[in-house]
């Protein structure tokens, strides 16, 4: 069974409510920890000044994982990142993986910490990094026991800065559905203080449409 085919498997009970079963897993268990080490590697090579030895110590032992990985090289639907949605951040680590709490069909709520990897300057998040959550989340919800959409917009207010470092809780809601357009709306949170919030519009796909 490819990832994708293993996805669909998982998807009727929602993209938030995996149900693995007894099928077996691509990539097996430990995926999701290669996935987990990854994103420490990203956040300590962010944050690191190491020595220049070091630093030619760390370009061979990545560039023998490289080479390691690169034969089992596979077509886009037989991938296994972002087709694991029982892993968090559906097994890839584009964006931060947000962990959801409480969901629905129509909202969810969870927490997300951007790791040093998506530092913009002076501790707050890159202003690229957020809209990437958000359409992560929006996306996932707006997809939600539904038809394939995609994101048509997405509208980011910046209010305050974002920490990195931080475990922050996003909430999001499916507004309203028109057609094929679906509305919804997402905030981030800092303890009481919103520090960015989203409105996105999510069209639903035609038979055949990429
Ligand atoms: C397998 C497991 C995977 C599962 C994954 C799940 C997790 C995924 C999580 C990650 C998720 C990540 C998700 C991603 O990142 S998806 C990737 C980013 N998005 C895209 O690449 C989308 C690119 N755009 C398109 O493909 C088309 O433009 C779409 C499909 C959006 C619409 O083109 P289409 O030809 O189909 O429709 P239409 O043009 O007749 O428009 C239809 C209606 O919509 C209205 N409209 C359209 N655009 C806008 C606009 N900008 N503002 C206001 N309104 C707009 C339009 O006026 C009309 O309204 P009305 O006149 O009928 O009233």
């Amino acid at each position: 069974m490819t990832a994708r085919e293993w996805a669909g498997r998982v998807h009727p009970a929602g993209p938030w409510e995996p149900d693995p079963g007894p099928m077996p897993v691509p990539g097996g268990a430990g995926f999701g920890d290669m996935i987990d080490a990854l994103r420490e590697l990203q956040d300590t090579i962010t944050g690191a000044a190491p020595p220049p030895h070091l630093v030619e110590q760390a370009t061979r032992a990545l560039r023998e994982v490289s080479a390691a990985l690169k034969p089992h090289t596979v077509p886009e639907r037989e991938q296994i990142t972002g087709h694991r949605m029982d892993l968090r951040g559906r097994g890839q680590t584009m964006a931060p993986a947000f962990v959801p709490d409480e969901w629905d069909d129509s909202r969810v709520s969870g927490r997300v910490t951007f790791g040093r990897h998506y530092l913009g300057g002076n501790g707050a998040v890159h202003g690229g990094a957020v809209p990437l959550l958000f359409d992560e989340v929006l996306g996932r919800l707006a997809n939600s026991g539904r038809r394939v959409s995609r994101t048509a917009y997405l509208h980011v207010n910046f209010r305050r800065i974002t920490p990195v470092g931080v475990e922050l809780r996003l909430d999001a809601k499916f507004e309203r559905e028109e057609g094929r357009k679906r509305f919804l709306t997402a905030a981030l949170y800092d303890g009481g203080h919103v520090t960015a919030d989203a409105e996105g519009l999510f069209v639903a796909l035609r038979p055949g449409q990429p």
